[in-house]
């Protein structure tokens, strides 16, 4: 029989799991490569990172991702491609950082991959009567588990929406684990290219968990300071900060159709980019505005949709606010969250987990689901197991 599906099936056994989890999200910034220590399962599961980092992408990389990523038309050939490339190249990224942390690949029980979002679509957004909710990551796996020689789970999403989902966000899952405190109401928010939100009520309360993404996060704070500023973001908001706000531009991008929409929702840089401010604005009226001007509108803007969604589910009630994602790192952003909020925004390391590090231990929690052969009770989304199983050999 194959070495590997008897160490899989064995797995569940270990006390603990050496698992990696990987993570590239919609900012394209890099790949997240999170060591985990994790024990048990379910809510009896215990998760630690122990070692963590974020691998840049060559601009050359990004470039080339780009010209297919979130595009409605693209060149076929170049995602067939690309689906390899990422693989291997992830697979050759995990190879370093076991050479630089003295770590054999007998060391590692298996590798939670994410793979890259390259097109995003529920159906709220495509609103064909006859398809599915869709979403695709490419970066196949089995070049992963090859070229590392670990086994490997991929393709989470697939059957979050084959249950009844819209394959995102999967946050839910490893934040009621780890975080759903008895003291307080917890909101954790992640800001990355999109936000999103799970919202964890004291389980005294007995009211339901609710994930949703909340709207754009840092999507059009990034695409105006590559337009405007020659730089990739905007470090701790302090473009932003030196603008005003134009109440008018603002209250008309927050007439945008996925606010009405009712949560849960996801979405993704196919709906927030710079579409947003020209369908609100002719290019007259945007003319007028100036470029630090439109950076803190922009700011604004992510500020007030995400704070508005939060406020839908948790109304009056009193809550933690933890924050991660890159978002955190933007300080004026955090501090127009806390305003809109009258919530003190705090980072999500307070909790015992380096925020940056969130979302790849996320994808390992959920592998260990998987492995486990458990299927996360929450009283929220479908509750099955998760990813796809890649043998090395
Ligand atoms: N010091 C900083 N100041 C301001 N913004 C920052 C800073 N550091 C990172 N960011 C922002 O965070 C973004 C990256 O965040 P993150 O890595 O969480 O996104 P992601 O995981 O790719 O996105 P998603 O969660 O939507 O998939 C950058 O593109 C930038 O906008
Ligand atoms: C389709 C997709 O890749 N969605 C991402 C994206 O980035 C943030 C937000 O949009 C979230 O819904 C999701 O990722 C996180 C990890 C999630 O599924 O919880």
């Amino acid at each position: 029989m194959n070495e590997f599906l008897i160490r899989l099936a064995n797995l569940y056994k270990k006390e603990s799991r050496l698992i990696i989890g990987l993570m590239s999200g919609t900012s394209l910034d890099g790949l997240d490569i999170a060591l985990c220590k994790i024990s048990g399962s379910g809510l009896q599961t215990k998760a630690e990172i122990l070692e963590f980092e974020t691998l840049p992408y060559t601009d050359d990389f990004k470039e080339d991702v780009r010209t297919v990523f979130s595009r409605r038309q693209t060149d076929l050939e170049k995602v067939t491609l690309l689906n390899a490339k990422i693989g291997t190249l992830h697979a050759d990224q995990i190879n370093l950082f076991l050479q630089k942390h003295h770590l054999s690949k007998n060391d590692i029980d298996c590798i939670a991959s994410h793979g890259q979002t390259i097109y995003h679509a529920p159906k709220r957004q495509h609103q064909l009567a006859d398809y599915p909710n869709g979403t695709l990551q490419i970066g196949d796996a089995d070049h992963i588990a090859v070229r590392t020689g670990i086994i490997t789970l991929s393709d989470f999403r697939q059957k979050h929406i084959a249950a009844g989902g819209e394959g995102a966000p999967l946050a839910l899952y490893g934040d009621y684990i780890l975080f759903s405190s008895d003291a307080e109401n917890r909101v954790l928010l992640n800001i990355g290219g999109i936000s999103n939100f799970s919202w964890l009520p004291r389980p005294a309360s007995m009211k339901p968990v609710v994930c949703t993404d909340a709207g754009p996060g840092n999507t059009l704070i990034d695409a105006l300071c590559k337009m405007y500023f020659h730089t990739s973001y905007d470090s701790n908001g302090d473009i932003a900060r030196s603008g005003t706000v134009n109440e008018k531009l603002l209250a008309k991008m927050l007439e945008h159709p996925f606010f009405m929409e009712s949560l849960p929702k996801t979405t993704g840089p196919e709906v927030f980019n710079l579409s947003v401010i020209d369908q609100a604005f002719d290019k007259e009226e945007l003319s007028k505005i100036s470029k630090n001007d439109l950076l803190s509108t922009a700011t604004q803007f992510t500020a007030v949709a995400t704070a508005n969604a939060i406020k839908a589910v948790a109304g009056d009630e009193p809550f933690g606010l933890y924050v991660s994602g890159g978002g955190a790192n933007n300080t004026f952003l955090m501090e127009k969250i806390s305003e809109q909020l009258h919530a003190e925004a705090r980072h999500m390391d307070e909790l015992g987990v380096a925020g940056d590090a969130k979302e790849a231990l996320l994808f390992a929690l959920l592998a260990n689901e998987t492995i486990c052969g458990s299927a996360l009770q929450t009283n929220a989304g479908p509750q099955v197991t998760m990813g796809k199983i890649s043998l090395p050999e």
